[in-house]
């Protein structure tokens, strides 16, 4: 919920008010003088400060600790705690920056409701960032098939816990938009959400990114796990961190707590982790390139995300989501999809997932036909996808958008005017070769509406003009 460092001289003070919101699920630490306020702040910056103006026998009073705070780490709130009769000073720490103040002697419930408000004002102030930021609050996850009703039940069953969640699935499917969803509902939502994509860091830069370093050119350098502190770190595609990192991952979520590279003071951070994976990690384990241990601490709560493939039905209103987004982000135009292309869409193949349905309609909008609703035509043809890959068929157009009877007479009228054209016109070729009979081809031919004559001394086969 939130770790809050409580800096008073007093040490039944800060000790009753440490009591007070562990009971409230906060966590806390103590400092009983300005230099050991300071140290905290520097191993890690809290989520608040409670502050005694007067300190007894330290180097700074609280109004100096105050402007540091406001100076380095301005987004930690901080409340003040003035003596009786002091308000002219808490007045003058409020204009310095510090949240609100209570005074000794204090009432608990007031103490909680200025946390709380704190809590709360600081939180909306991260998300606003965020939100300037243009990051993804996750809450824009769509869909209405089974599957993806499966997957929502289970993402909103481990919201309100701490458990760590491994999330697979293939590659675009929604792993990390599902991560998202997880920490936008949970009562971390005001903390940071931060990615470590073990891909895209270099192997030996790995641990330098993830615990920081304390002889950095600009002396202390946080790491991921540290900006992460209080909120979620999630770990994109687990299998490609190296070997040695997960050894210390390992350690991390052992023991909580983790040294900065060239450091040697413990840090102690607050963490949900949510790990993804589209590789077969027991295959991994097997082949020694990931280790044991760590799957089992990682794969508390395992979440399959489906593939695109097993929510089809999803695929229109996902497609028209997109249509938004685009009009929204880049002012690219806001476009219906047609019946037919509606039906393509949902027929076509998605190695790529939503990711792959994403970039399609982002192409279909810059490079289609900018007018009108858009039509099977303007989307990228079967070949694009890969569609043979995997043995299916991509249907032509208009096809997917009959019913089976209509379909089928379609195609059979044109399969057999193709086929008896290839023979010349030849009947009894082309029922050898569709493999009919003579009579059951010219029944079938009568009953499409398929006809054939001489024309310029070559027999061909044609749709009689009533049948179409
Ligand atoms: N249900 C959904 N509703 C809306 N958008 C979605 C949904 N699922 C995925 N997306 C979008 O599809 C894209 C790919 O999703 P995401 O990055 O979460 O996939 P991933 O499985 O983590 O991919 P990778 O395996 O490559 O890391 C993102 O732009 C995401 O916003």
């Amino acid at each position: 919920m939130g770790d809050i460092l409580i800096t008073d001289d007093e040490r039944d003070i800060r000790e009753l008010i440490s009591d007070i919101l562990i009971d409230e699920g906060y966590t806390t630490r103590l400092a009983g003088s300005s230099d050991e306020c300071m140290a905290q702040i520097a191993k890690t910056p809290p989520a608040l400060m409670i502050l005694d103006i007067w300190l007894k026998d330290s180097n700074m009073d609280g109004i100096d600790i105050l402007k540091t705070v406001k100076r380095d780490n301005p987004d930690i709130p901080v409340v003040i705690i003035s003596g009786h009769g002091n308000i002219e000073i808490a007045v003058a720490a409020i204009k310095q920056g510090a949240y609100d103040f209570i005074e000794k002697p204090f009432n608990i419930d007031q103490l909680l409701v200025v946390i709380r408000r704190a809590m709360e004002t600081s939180r909306l102030r991260r998300e606003n960032v965020a939100l300037k930021r243009g990051d993804v609050a996750g809450a824009d996850m769509l869909g209405e098939s089974a599957a993806f009703r499966t997957l929502k039940s289970q993402l909103d069953k481990v919201t309100k816990s701490n458990g760590r969640v491994m999330l697979t699935g293939p590659a675009g499917s929604g792993k990390e938009i599902s991560a998202r969803y997880i920490h936008a509902n949970s009562n971390r939502s005001g903390a940071p959400f931060v990615t470590v994509n073990s891909a895209s860091i270099e192997p030996d830069r790995m641990e330098e990114v993830l615990f920081g370093r304390e002889d950095g050119p600009r002396g202390i350098e946080p790491g991921l796990l540290e900006e992460a502190n209080g909120g979620v770190i999630y770990f994109d595609e687990i299998a490609d961190m190296p070997l040695g990192t997960q050894s210390k991952i390992l350690r991390v979520l052992v023991d909580q707590r983790f040294q900065r590279v060239g450091g040697t003071d413990k840090i102690q951070v607050d963490l949900r982790v949510i790990s993804s994976t589209n590789r077969d990690l027991p295959a991994a384990i097997e082949a020694g390139i990931f280790r044991e241990e760590l799957f089992h601490r990682l794969n508390v709560v395992p979440i399959a995300v489906p593939s695109l493939e097993e929510r089809r039905e999803d695929i229109p209103l996902l497609a028209e989501h997109f249509i938004e987004v685009f009009n929204k982000a880049q002012g690219l135009p806001l476009r219906k999809l047609a019946d037919d292309a509606r039906a393509l869409l949902q027929t076509m193949i998605w190695p790529g997932n939503v990711r792959q349905l994403k970039n399609v309609v982002e192409r279909v909008l810059i490079l289609g036909e900018n007018t009108g609703d858009i039509a099977a035509r303007e989307l990228p043809s079967g070949e694009d996808h890969g569609g043979s890959d995997e043995g299916r068929i991509v249907l032509a157009g208009g096809l997917a958008t009959l019913p089976l009877r209509e379909a089928r007479e379609l195609f059979e009228r044109e399969y057999l005017l193709t086929q008896i054209n290839r023979f010349g016109g030849n009947i009894s070729r082309t029922a050898t070769f569709v493999g009919m009979e003579r009579s059951a081809l010219h029944r079938k031919l009568k009953s499409l509406g398929v006809v054939t004559s001489t024309k310029a001394g070559s027999r061909v086969a044609y749709i009689e003009e009533d049948a179409q």
